[in-house]
């Protein structure tokens, strides 16, 4: 089943383009991390996937609902910006307070097993304002666990966390995929979302720039280590000019997306010979930064 579904969503604000056209598919049962630097528009998708505000132009399913309808809004738990609670009252009172708004009103128990499901048991009793940023954010995850949401949608949930905490809110995150409810999850920072996401989507000024498997982009992103004797190295930069070329140090150069063998082949072709080629896959979070880097900055960090 489709869980989120979005042809064409696009958002305007005046002459700034928020989202773009946005193609998006998440399946459920899934965790699906939304990726991009600030103001890449994440927020404004995850509003309007929520309903909070209306596209400017194309359409979205939540829970094969076409929104706005609101069937397929009442199976969905979010946690967009910092959770705002009582500071005064316990932890599990800002629970029953949330639990009594409607509609639907939440179970009986429900407070109970959203405190039990994000570790807040044992604290529930202490006022929030003793609680750590962790604890908060954990709490706004239970908040959004009170009716059962088929479909989890947090905005940089792990925002101000220590990474010890990052590291459980993620296990956390994965257990609630395991049993079966779909968590859409953004942020920008990669290394945390690449080891608990299935799929990814990344965003860059408003549009979709990839969207599939963790492992696949990861892999789709390998680059060719070149070793040179440094008097040969600049001679190589010539012969692979128009590729996405760089140096690393006096010896080195990567060029990205290439073919071990194909590199090998131009070099000795010309016959400058590297001392060693070798294929890498830099991690997604590289990749990442790659991907949302301008061209303009590439050339201006390009070490010469
Ligand atoms: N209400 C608004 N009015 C005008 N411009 C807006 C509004 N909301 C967002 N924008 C603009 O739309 C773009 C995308 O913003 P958005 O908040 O969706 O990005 P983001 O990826 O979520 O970034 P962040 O992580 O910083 O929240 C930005 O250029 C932002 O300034």
């Amino acid at each position: 089943m489709r869980v989120i579904r979005c042809e064409g969503l696009t958002k305007r604000y005046g002459s700034t383009v928020a989202v773009d056209g946005l193609d998006l598919a998440v399946d459920a049962g899934q965790v699906f991390g939304f990726l991009g630097p600030n103001g890449s528009g994440k927020t404004t998708t995850m509003r309007m996937l929520l309903g909070l505000i209306a596209p400017t132009a194309g359409r979205a399913w939540v829970n094969e609902r076409r929104l706005p309808d609101p069937d397929g809004l009442s199976r969905v738990g979010a946690m967009i910006e910092e959770p705002a609670f009582y500071p005064w009252m316990t932890g599990r009172r800002n629970l029953k307070v949330l639990a009594l708004h409607g509609p639907p009103p939440a179970r009986p128990d429900a407070v109970g097993a959203a405190l039990e499901r994000v570790g807040l048991s044992a604290v529930a009793g202490r006022k929030v304002k003793a609680y750590s940023q962790g604890m908060r954010q954990r709490l706004g995850l239970a908040a959004a666990l009170l009716r059962d949401p088929a479909l989890l949608v947090l905005d940089e949930p792990t925002n101000g966390m220590d990474p010890a905490g990052i590291r459980e809110f993620r296990a956390l995150l994965r257990a609630l995929a395991d049993d079966g409810m779909t968590v859409f999850v953004s942020s920008h920072l990669l290394a945390e979302v690449e080891q608990v996401c299935d799929r990814v989507a990344v965003m860059n000024r408003g549009r979709l720039v990839e969207q599939g498997r963790v492992a696949g982009l990861a892999a789709a992103r390998q680059r060719v280590r070149v070793v040179l004797d440094a008097a040969d190295r600049d001679a190589a930069r010539g012969l692979l000019a128009g590729r996405p070329v760089r140096t690393d140090g006096p010896r080195t150069l990567l060029v990205e997306g290439a073919d071990g063998r194909e590199i090998n082949a131009i070099l000795g072709r010309a016959g400058v010979w590297a001392r060693q080629i070798r294929v890498e896959h830099p991690g997604l979070e590289e990749a990442f930064l790659r991907l949302t880097v301008t061209e303009e900055e590439t050339d201006a960090t390009a070490p010469r």
